[in-house]
């Protein structure tokens, strides 16, 4: 099972994630988030060694604001986490980069209007993965769990990691997920000691159930 930790800026808190067993870390560009790398924490990113995959978090950013960003923070994956639609990510995918398309999950969320992105994943093999998070109107970082059994509606193809709101808790329902696109979790708010700042033991303790 995939492991992304999402919110990370600070350097030694990078460095200390990196010694986990986990497969991406999530670094968010997005100015309204209580996580946000600004341009002095970005430079000090820069100068690290990355040995995860390093996702960039984006709420409707424009393509240059994404493409400045790549090569710099090492990214190998862009997550799209705003109102972004399937032609953007296509610009990008053609960049020969991963993308992680996130979508807000309610009740009243229609797994049918995904054609165009299932369209997509056909064109970009292995490059394109869904993140199921919960809605909110700050896009991300609720730690709210949506009700996991909408799940159950999604019949697609594309992968999908499972986010909002999962805490040390979860490990177990997490492993009796039995839907077959499911690809793994995104975790955030529920294993910081405050916002950007993980707590690396709660962290190492989650693993330790979930692959158990
Ligand atoms: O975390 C944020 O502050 C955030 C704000 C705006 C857009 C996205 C954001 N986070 C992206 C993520 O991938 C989070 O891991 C995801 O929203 C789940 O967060 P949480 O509910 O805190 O576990």
């Amino acid at each position: 099972m995939m492991i992304k930790i999402c919110g990370m800026r600070e350097v030694e808190n990078i460095n200390a994630l990196q010694q986990l067993d986990i497969d991406f870390m999530g670094i968010i560009r997005y100015p309204k988030s209580k996580r946000f790398v600004d341009e002095q924490q970005k430079s000090a990113i820069e100068k690290l060694t990355m040995n995860k995959g390093t996702v960039g978090v984006y709420v409707n950013a424009s393509f240059e604001e994404i493409l400045q960003d790549i090569i710099p923070l090492q990214l190998d994956v862009l997550q799209l986490h705003g109102d972004e639609d399937s032609a953007f990510a296509k610009a990008l995918l053609e960049l020969d980069i991963k993308v992680f398309k996130a979508f807000q999950m309610n009740e009243d969320f229609n797994f049918e209007s995904f054609k165009d992105w299932e369209q997509l994943a056909k064109e970009y093999q292995g490059k394109l993965f869904f993140l199921f998070d919960t809605a909110t109107k700050n896009y991300g970082g609720s730690g709210k769990k949506f009700n996991w059994q909408l799940l159950d509606n999604y019949t697609g193809n594309i992968p999908f990691l499972l986010s909002g709101g999962i805490s040390n808790d979860d490990a177990s329902d997490i492993k009796n997920i039995k839907h077959d696109m499911f690809l793994g979790v995104d975790l955030n708010s529920q294993f910081e000691d405050e916002p950007g700042l993980k707590n690396i033991e709660m962290i190492k303790s989650f693993i330790e159930k979930l692959r158990k």
